[in-house]
Order: structure tokens, then C-alpha cells, then sequence
């Protein structure tokens, strides 16, 4: 039977507004909305970079990630002029490795890292460690301390354990770090339960209705040790509306009143997180940064002014509006498998492992065939891996070209952000080189993991 979908009644659950047979044309375009700056077809093959995919994938094998240098480096001095007056600080759990370290910090971006692991990453790159921040809900003892040693500019604070324990470990040294306390403001962000935040019934930060978060504030302003120098919030990820983050502003502000009335002090500092929505497929409409930044300023601004409190300065976290769009993964196919009636089923030689989140999020992805253009009708199918479960999904529901094939190149676009930086090697699969791309250059930036790296820690193979 022909692979091209034959519209019966089994389709109509796929077949829904959101996701319509497309024109065979347009599965060969570009969305400039969903794919990196540098994205664009020569002679019907995806380039990107001013690269060929073909010699990307000849010369580093697949699956491949790739990040369009300029892209990230663009997008990070958007963010970094939106907020002149304040600091960008790039949430490393987007994705880290030594080279995007020194990106950013040629764009003059401060770094976010929430582990050691992070930390050691960033010194590595030579990151200058008065611009690093430490998050992390349960920072174990020998985070806190690597942070103390390296001297990094602040430590955000998130739980009363960690006062304690930190007070404690700064003493030992003889050092007073600046440290920031995580508010949990009770904003239900509008975005995927596992990604929200800063409502009540999480674990991260300091309720604000309980109380907690002043009682933390108290405790700091007790200890010698530790510096305060502001409030902290992050409402949660993938956002689009600015509701959330005005509200979590707004709320933040009427704490720092609270303080100056309680304590006599005016923080000198706000940082109101990351969670910029990017677009992953058509239509998704990211926050323009000047706008965001605009408007955040101008709520902590008219509560200040309402207050008489002295401006702070501000700071975001933004992760994956840096590097999220300028990423693109490339697998090859391996087998195309009609399911009778329902859909065609595209297996790659990637899956779960190397971005687990349309299995752990539901999350939506933009996929191409990239090796070349075709002119075949559409047919419906579901890009998946080649895990051993049936949850290895890549995007679940899209349309690709009837006559795609073993051994054609497919591309997913938007993956620069939470994919490598959440890669398993499930089933012992090694994960994928990341390749950075510019002006026609190409280099590994991450190499590829071998069946050695698998056997590496196995104690007995070693032995
Ligand atoms: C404290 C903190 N800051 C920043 C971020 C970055 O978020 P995003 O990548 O959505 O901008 C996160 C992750 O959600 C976070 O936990
Ligand atoms: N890992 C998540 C975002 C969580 C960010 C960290 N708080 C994602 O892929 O969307």
C-alpha cells in the first residue's frame, strides 16, 4: 500500500487543526521562525553555517548535533543589549562545553551553573568566575566548597539547610560570599508541569505566602558569613505570556519593601531567572528580548517608585532563548515502516538518548528532510529512535516526503537547548559530536562518545 496518507477515519485523532496535510512544497521549506539564522537550501540541501549536511554528516557521522555559532552569539547580544542595565547571566543546563563558555563570555554574558559538574565546565573555559552564579536545590558540601574556592560571584540560596551548612563552610575559609535567596513567588507559569517552577507544591526556593522566604532573609541578615545582595525567582520554562514573570516581578518588589521595613536595607540586587519560550514549530512566537526587558524594568520600576525604594538591578537567566534555535540535530534514516491505515514510522539512529524530551514533555519538534528536496506527496508519520522503548519518539505526529528512504538525512531543528545537556546513553548508546558551524567552517566542539567512553568505568573490563 502506498505510504502516502490515505485520509480515512483511523487519521482523524492526527488529522486536527494543529496538525493539517501540508502542501507537498511546503515540506521542503524553511521556517526562518524555527531554524537557525544561518539555515537555508542550496540546490535543494540544508546548509547550515555555510555547510552542506552532507559533508557534515560524511565527514562527523550522525546523529550530530549542531550549533550555528553566529546564532548563539547573536542571539546572546540581544539579550545583553536588552538588558544594558542589568546582567544576562546563561543558565549552563541549556547546554555547557568549554567553547559555548567562551562564547558567552565574549559576548559578555555571566554564566548560571547549578552543580560542580557545571562549575568545573565554566572554570575550565576560563569563565570569569566573579560573573558565575551557583544554583541548585540540595548543592552538596563539596559544591558549595568548589564554589567558595573558585570564588564565584554569587551563591543563590534554596533551602535552610544550605544557609546553614554554607555559613559554615565560608567561616571554615574566612570567606563572605554574596549569596541571593530563591523566592517562590506562587506564580503558576503557563508551560508543562515538569517545567513550572514557582508554584506552592514544588521543591524549589523559599515560599513567599508561607512566609519562608522572609524567615530565610532573617536568618542570612543573623550571619556574619554571608552577604546578601538580593532576591532571586525563576517561575519555570518555555513561556510565552509575560504574565507570569510581571507577576513574579511585581511580587518580588512588595518582598523588598517588606525587608527595608523589617531590616532597614535595600537589596541592591533582583534576579528574575530564565524561561523564555523559543519556537520549536511554526507559529510558536517567542518574547522579543528588548520588549521583555522593557517591561520587566518597568514593573520593578513602578513599584519601586510606589515604595520610594532605589531601583535594583536586575538579572535574567535565559538558557534556551541562547542556545536552544541555533542547534540542530541530524540523524539518518534507517528504516521507513508502514503501519497499516495509520501512520508511517521513521526510524533513526538516534532517539531518547540523545533528546528525551518529547518522551518526558510531550515537547513538539520542526523535522526536514535534509539531503534533499522532494517533490513526493506527504505522508503522516511519527520520527522515532531506536531505543527499546515505544516512548522513543522524536516528534511525534509530522509530515515528511512519501519517498523518504534508509539513508536519507533528516534534520530537527530547535535542539540547541536541553537536549545534549539531558543525553543518556541508554542501551549503551554513545551519545553524539557536537559540531559548531561558521561562515563555511566547521569544527567538533564535543567529540563523540566511543565504545571505549562506554566501557570506560565498568570496573571488571578494566581490570
Ligand atoms: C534557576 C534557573 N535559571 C534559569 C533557567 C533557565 O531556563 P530557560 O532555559 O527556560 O531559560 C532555569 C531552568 O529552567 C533555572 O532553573
Ligand atoms: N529541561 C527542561 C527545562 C528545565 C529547565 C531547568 N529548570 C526542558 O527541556 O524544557
Amino acid at each position: 500500500m502506498s505510504r502516502v496518507h490515505p485520509a480515512g477515519p483511523r487519521h482523524a485523532d492526527v488529522l486536527t487543526e494543529d496538525h493539517p496535510m501540508p502542501p507537498a512544497e511546503d515540506l521542503n521549506a524553511l521556517d526562518p521562525a524555527v531554524w537557525p539564522h544561518g539555515a537555508r537550501r542550496e540546490e535543494g540541501v540544508l546548509n547550515l553555517g555555510g555547510i552542506d549536511v552532507r559533508d557534515l554528516a560524511a565527514e562527523y557521522g550522525t546523529p550530530l548535533y549542531v550549533y550555528d555559532e553566529h546564532d548563539v552569539r547573536a542571539r546572546a547580544r540581544e539579550y545583553a543589549a536588552a538588558f544594558h542595565d542589568g546582567d544576562v547571566h546563561y543558565a549552563g543546563k541549556a547546554f555547557l562545553c568549554t567553547a559555548v563558555a567562551k562564547w558567552l563570555n565574549e559576548e559578555g554574558l555571566g554564566l548560571d551553573v547549578c552543580s560542580g559538574g557545571e562549575l568545573a565546565v565554566a572554570l575550565a573555559a576560563g569563565f570569569p568566575v566573579e560573573r558565575i552564579t551557583l544554583h541548585g536545590n540540595n548543592k552538596a558540601p563539596w559544591e558549595l566548597e568548589r564554589a567558595l574556592e573558585a570564588g564565584v560571584g554569587r551563591i543563590v540560596l534554596d533551602s535552610f539547610e544550605e544557609i546553614a551548612r554554607l555559613a559554615f563552610l565560608a567561616g571554615e575559609r574566612g570567606v563572605r560570599p554574596k549569596v541571593m535567596i530563591r523566592v517562590t513567588t506562587g506564580v503558576e507559569a503557563h508551560t508543562h508541569e515538569f517545567i513550572a517552577t514557582a508554584h506552592d507544591d514544588q521543591k524549589f526556593g523559599f515560599s513567599r505566602s508561607s512566609g519562608a522566604a522572609l524567615e530565610a532573609v532573617r536568618r542570612v541578615l543573623d550571619l556574619d558569613q554571608l552577604e546578601l545582595i538580593g532576591l532571586h525567582s525563576h517561575i519555570g520554562s518555555q513561556i510565552f505570556d509575560t504574565d507570569g514573570f510581571e507577576v513574579a516581578a511585581h511580587r518580588l518588589a512588595e518582598l523588598l519593601v517588606a525587608i527595608r521595613d523589617e531590616h532597614g536595607i535595600e537589596l541592591p540586587e533582583l534576579d528574575l531567572g530564565g524561561g523564555y519560550g523559543i519556537a520549536y514549530v511554526p507559529g510558536d512566537e517567542p518574547h522579543d528580548p528588548k520588549a521583555m526587558a522593557d517591561g520587566l524594568r518597568a514593573i520593578v520600576a513602578r513599584e519601586c517608585k510606589a515604595y520610594e525604594l532605589r531601583m535594583p538591578r536586575l538579572t535574567v537567566e535565559p538558557g534556551r532563548a541562547i542556545t536552544g534555535p541555533g542547534g540542530v540535530t541530524l540523524y539518518e534514516v534507517g528504516t521507513v515502516k508502514d503501519v497499516e491505515g495509520l501512520r508511517t514510522y521513521v526510524s533513526v539512529n538516534g532517539g531518547m538518548s540523545d533528546n528525551l524530551r518529547t518522551a518526558l514533555y510531550g515537547a513538539e519538534y520542526t523535522c526536514v528532510l535534509a539531503s534533499r528536496t522532494s517533490d513526493a506527496p506527504p505522508m503522516l508519520s511519527r520520527l522515532v529512535g531506536k531505543h527499546c522503548e515505544s516512548g522513543d519518539i522524536i516528534v511525534r505526529d509530522l509530515w515528511l516526503p512519501a519517498d523518504l528512504a534508509p539513508g536519507d538525512l533528516v534534520a530537527v531543528a530547535a535542539t540547541g537547548a536541553y537536549c545534549r545537556s539531558m543525553a543518556s546513553n541508554y542501551n549503551y548508546v554513545p551519545k553524539p559530536a557536537v559540531v559548531a558551524v561558521k561562515d563555511g567552517t566547521s569544527r567538533v566542539i564535543v567529540r563523540r562518545e566511543t565504545d571505549d567512553d562506554l566501557l570506560r568505568l565498568d570496573a571488571e573490563a578494566n581490570a
